[in-house]
């Protein structure tokens, strides 16, 4: 499927059409976070079978709805669910929700994810603020900008050496004070990966010392198309699992681990994120 600048036109109208909602912050919630979704007032919902040229969910914990709303009097829409590469969707379509988001005029994204903990400091249940990220895919040309750019969303050459937004890591490291949760929040560098195969055990090494500290099957494609049309984007990782790198571990990575740690863990996560949102301008 080739999408052009028409395609993201055609679904912001539609969706403007049905709310009078114009949210200036989007979240993509990752795998079994989207009770966050819940938290939202006023709540106008579209699942995304309804919304024209919107991808589908496939996977377990993504449950596949837009929901637009209020969370602490600021104006919001929240996808419960996102799209992955390994679901057979190319990276337009994995990342065409966020163009769409930008022209119904938001102006921050906050993503969250579902990872594995690579930095052996990390406990299952860490919450990592992402102060950077290797694009893994992007690096050997799987960039979802590759092909003709599409200027009246950004430039052709995109700097990411400022993708995670300063202030807003500042914003998120001072909520999370406030809320007495520090003991387990960390800041790190996420690293993506096209799954669905999780790491082997040799991968898991290469991936740390390349600089990772957490691994995933998302976000950072999510992250280029943002910086691209220009939000602002802060993004948490949540710790679900450790990936294993010792040959004779016995640990064994599961997407069923992964549900129930973001279950432990959905409430803080979304408390700070709900404070978070209140204090974005
Ligand atoms: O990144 P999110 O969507 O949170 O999900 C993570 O969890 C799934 C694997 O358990 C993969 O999809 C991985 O990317
Ligand atoms: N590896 C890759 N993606 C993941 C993992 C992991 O260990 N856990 C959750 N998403």
């Amino acid at each position: 499927m080739k999408q052009c600048y028409e395609d993201y036109e055609a679904t912001a109208d539609w969706l403007r059409s049905k709310t009078a909602q114009r949210p200036k912050v989007a979240i993509i919630c990752g795998s079994g976070l989207g009770g966050l979704a819940e938290l939202l007032h006023n709540k106008v919902v579209f699942p995304y079978k309804d919304i024209p040229l919107f991808p589908q969910t496939t996977v377990e914990g993504h449950q596949g709805q837009l929901v637009f709303g209020t969370l602490e009097g600021q104006q919001c829409v929240c996808m419960q669910g996102r799209f992955h590469t390994y679901e057979g969707y190319d990276l337009k379509q994995v990342t065409y929700p966020v163009r769409v988001f930008s022209l119904l005029g938001v102006k921050t994204l906050i993503l969250t994810n579902a990872s594995g903990g690579l930095n052996s400091s990390y406990k299952v249940g860490d919450i990592m603020l992402i102060k950077d990220q290797i694009n893994l895919p992007g690096l050997v040309g799987n960039n979802p900008l590759c092909g003709p750019n599409e200027d009246r969303f950004g430039e052709r050459f995109l700097c990411m050496s400022d993708a995670y937004d300063s202030d807003l890591i500042a914003l998120a490291q001072q909520t999370a004070e406030e809320q007495g949760i520090e003991e387990f929040m960390q800041k790190g560098v996420y690293c993506m990966v096209s799954g669905p195969t999780y790491e082997s055990v040799t991968e898991g090494r290469a991936l740390r010392t390349l600089g990772a500290d957490t691994v995933g099957m998302s976000t950072a494609l999510e992250v280029v198309v943002a910086r691209h049309c220009g939000l602002r984007v802060l993004g948490f990782s949540l710790i679900t699992n450790m990936v294993v790198t010792e040959y004779d571990s016995k640990q064994r990575a599961n997407h069923a681990e992964v549900l129930e740690t973001t279950r432990m863990r959905t409430q803080v996560l979304e408390g700070l994120v709900t404070k978070i949102v209140a204090k974005i301008q």
